[in-house]
């Protein structure tokens, strides 16, 4: 089991965010998770890494108690609209991508008590041809687009070979042959490295067709399954108005 939450509650103050969501995601399983602005999507991101403590509850990654859980290596996470962060930032592509193998590296401290240690990282060049970014190097961050940094966001969360990757709305302003791109290589990373993928997106129609399992959160799990078992009813009740998936791949 790659990530195991149990009975997870959260509050910011008084105001519930999360409520008794339960939840385990196995190993090269696709998993898009979906809901309304402000379900807690983000914070249950936060809590499966790490960043933030649940009000009660359990999490485990790869088997282990969260506390005790040192081989970050093996979890590659794209926040949320890093490219907000990058605006003006003289750094080019390449060290951008670099500084994962540092954050990597605060795994690698830890992970000479386990008996499999990291495996040998990606160059910050083989990440980038990942995405379709090696072109571009030598720029400076700051002076790409908007969709163009995403892909360099991701190309560092890739450096240290995750064995799981964690995704907060990746493809937000990104175009739609990208899109296809990067559905095309998290299929491909699945198939020859057995990646694991959590990710979350607003694009409920494009989303069921790609993942091979759909969690719907408002505050509380509404549905977690195939995407195909998805009744279109379920989602208008999650929305508050009707909400249509489009032909299901799997
Ligand atoms: N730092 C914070 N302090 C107080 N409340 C917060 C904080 N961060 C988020 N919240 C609240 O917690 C709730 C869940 O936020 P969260 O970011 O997890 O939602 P989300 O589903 O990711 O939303 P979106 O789709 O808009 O990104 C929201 O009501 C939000 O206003």
């Amino acid at each position: 089991m790659v990530v195991e939450l149990e009975a997870i509650h959260f509050a910011y103050g008084t105001e519930p965010v999360l409520e008794n969501v339960s939840l385990v995601v196995r190993r090269g399983e696709f998993l898009g998770l979906v809901g309304p602005n402000g379900s807690g999507k983000t914070t249950l991101l936060r809590i499966l890494l790490g960043l933030q403590a649940p009000t009660r509850g359990r999490v485990r990654l790869f088997g282990e108690d969260i506390a005790a859980f040192r081989q970050w290596w093996r979890v590659g996470y794209v926040p949320q609209r890093p490219a907000a962060l990058a605006g003006g930032f003289p750094a080019t592509v390449e060290e951008v991508v670099a500084t994962g193998l540092a954050a990597g590296g605060r795994g690698r401290a830890g992970s000479g008590r386990s008996p499999a240690g990291p495996p040998p990282p990606r160059s910050p060049r083989e990440a980038l041809a990942l995405v379709g970014m090696e072109h571009l190097a030598h720029r400076p961050i700051g002076r790409l687009s908007g969709g163009q940094q995403q892909r360099v966001f991701l190309a560092r969360a890739l450096v240290s070979r995750p064995e799981l990757l964690v995704l907060d709305e990746p493809l937000e302003g990104v175009d739609a042959a990208t899109q296809e791109r990067f559905y095309g290589l998290v299929r491909r990373l699945r198939e020859q490295e057995g990646l694991t993928a959590i990710m979350v997106s607003h694009d409920i129609g494009v989303v069921s067709t790609e993942v091979s399992t759909l969690a719907c959160l408002n505050r509380r799990l509404f549905f977690h399954g195939a995407p195909e078992r998805l009744e279109p009813g379920a989602m208008a009740e999650l929305y508050g108005f009707p909400v249509t998936t489009v032909d299901h791949r799997h």
